[in-house]
């Protein structure tokens, strides 16, 4: 059986990126740049002028307040050649490129009008070298790297690359996810469950989870234990990027997704992996006509699906779509109550992180009651890490992942 570490090392070993395409910033939302992007000019290009005012050369007022003949009148967009000389100051807006000459803005507001004379003003406060001015190139410079392959592209990314690549991007094409819920007693979230029956919860939460996560879900719906179903299932999703399919993996009678997949040609990397909950993970891939599949065989308590998605599927989803490793497991949380894993496997257990002044960030382990259990799920933003065969104390520092 896998360690947690091994199983993910295996699955970034079998995947790899999706091919890149060009599209609109807004489009690209939740994916990640395939290319750096290079800053193409100075940012500002031009000496900008950050408030409306007067641009003036600061050496003028030095001696107090000073009556300056107004040259020019320098609107965001329009550049001035006119040359600002001393005695003399141009009137200018709030982003507009400052004129030859002069080194400073002096605000609207700290002037007076001369009603008799519309092309003379007093400044009336002294303003130094610079004041009110953002230099060309103080924000980025030439050829510098403002955003680098494998970021995410959050709205902030959007405005960048607006700014500085006409709204242009080379994005990683997102994966393709397909999903199979199997089990007999199943039935949809919109039907009666009869006597053993339960309603399908694993089938809609990984299909939020994948669209979360930035894929393009084909939701295959509820797939009965019975061989010629699941592999016509199996089949149709086995044109995705990702098959996922839950349930069926363990070692029952009825547990019959490992042999289907083989018999469709699919690879078994891993089956089982050293965790709790989601130890029977299966991991295969099938490469067909140029076609790569990568397919995971999640436990189908809904709790066990839930984790394997997680720290699993995720991964996968990462470097299929060239994301830069972002760190999974978070250190230095203090663990509220005392804990025993009596368990010969590493448990995550739903945990409530939280944060408060002083006491920095502390994580309180929830009143958990096994795989089945996604309702306790509801209270919870994290998943705790405890070693097997481990006593924990309260106060002591642990590692949790976000949820
Ligand atoms: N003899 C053994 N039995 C089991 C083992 C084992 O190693 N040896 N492993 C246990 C562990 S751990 C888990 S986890 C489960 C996983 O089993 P399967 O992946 O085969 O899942 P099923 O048996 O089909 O279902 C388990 C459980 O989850 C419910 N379920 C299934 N699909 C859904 C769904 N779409 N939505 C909601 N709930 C679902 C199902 O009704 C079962 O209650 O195996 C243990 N057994
Ligand atoms: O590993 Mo199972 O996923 O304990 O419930």
């Amino acid at each position: 059986m896998h360690s947690v570490e091994e199983a993910l090392e295996l699955i970034g070993k079998h995947s790899s990126p999706l091919p890149d395409y060009e599209c609109d910033a807004v489009e690209a939302l939740g994916s990640a740049m395939a290319e750096d992007l290079t800053s193409e000019q100075d940012s500002p290009a031009f000496d900008k002028s950050m408030m409306d005012g007067y641009a003036v050369i600061a050496a003028d007022l030095e001696d107090g307040p000073a009556n300056l003949e107004v040259v020019d009148e320098i609107a965001a967009g329009v550049t001035s050649v006119e040359v600002i000389r001393p005695g003399t100051c141009a009137r200018i807006m709030t982003g507009a490129p400052m004129p030859p000459g002069a080194d400073a803005v002096a605000l609207v507001e700290h002037t007076q009008i001369d009603s008799e004379n519309v092309h003379r003003v007093m400044i009336t406060e002294a303003v130094t070298p610079g004041k009110n001015v953002l230099k060309r190139g103080s924000l980025l410079s030439k050829g510098q790297v403002v955003l680098s392959a494998g970021s995410r592209i959050r709205p902030i990314e959007v405005g960048i690359l607006s700014d500085m690549a006409k709204g242009r991007v080379t994005v990683h094409r997102s994966p393709s996810i397909s999903i199979i819920s199997t089990g007999d007693e199943l039935v949809s979230a919109q039907e009666e469950p009869i006597s053993g029956q339960i309603r399908n919860s694993n089938g809609p939460m990984l299909e939020a989870m994948a669209i979360e996560a930035g894929a393009q879900v084909i939701q295959l719906g509820i797939v009965k234990d019975k061989r010629e179903d699941l592999a016509a299932a199996i089949s149709k999703g086995l044109e995705s990027d990702i098959l996922i399919l839950s349930g069926g993996v363990s070692s029952g009678v009825l547990d019959l997704v490992p042999a289907e997949l083989t018999a469709h040609g699919v690879e078994q990397i891993f089956h089982k992996v050293c965790i709790k909950p989601g130890k029977p993970l299966w991991f295969g891939k099938r490469v067909s006509a140029g076609k790569t599949t990568l397919v995971f065989g999640l436990p189908g308590n809904p709790v066990s699906s839930l984790v394997c998605f997680h720290l699993f599927v995720r991964c996968a989803l990462n470097q299929l779509q060239g994301r830069a490793e972002e760190p999974l497991h978070v250190p230095g949380f203090l663990l509220t109550r005392d804990f025993v894993n009596n368990g010969d496997r590493p448990v995550y257990f739903p945990a409530m992180a939280c944060r408060k002044e002083g006491a920095g960030a502390t994580l309180s382990p929830l009143n958990w009651k096994g795989s089945a259990d996604l309702a306790t799920l509801a209270k919870a933003n994290a998943l705790a890490i405890f070693a097997p065969n481990s006593e924990y104390e309260a106060g002591q520092f642990i590692s949790a992942i976000m949820i």
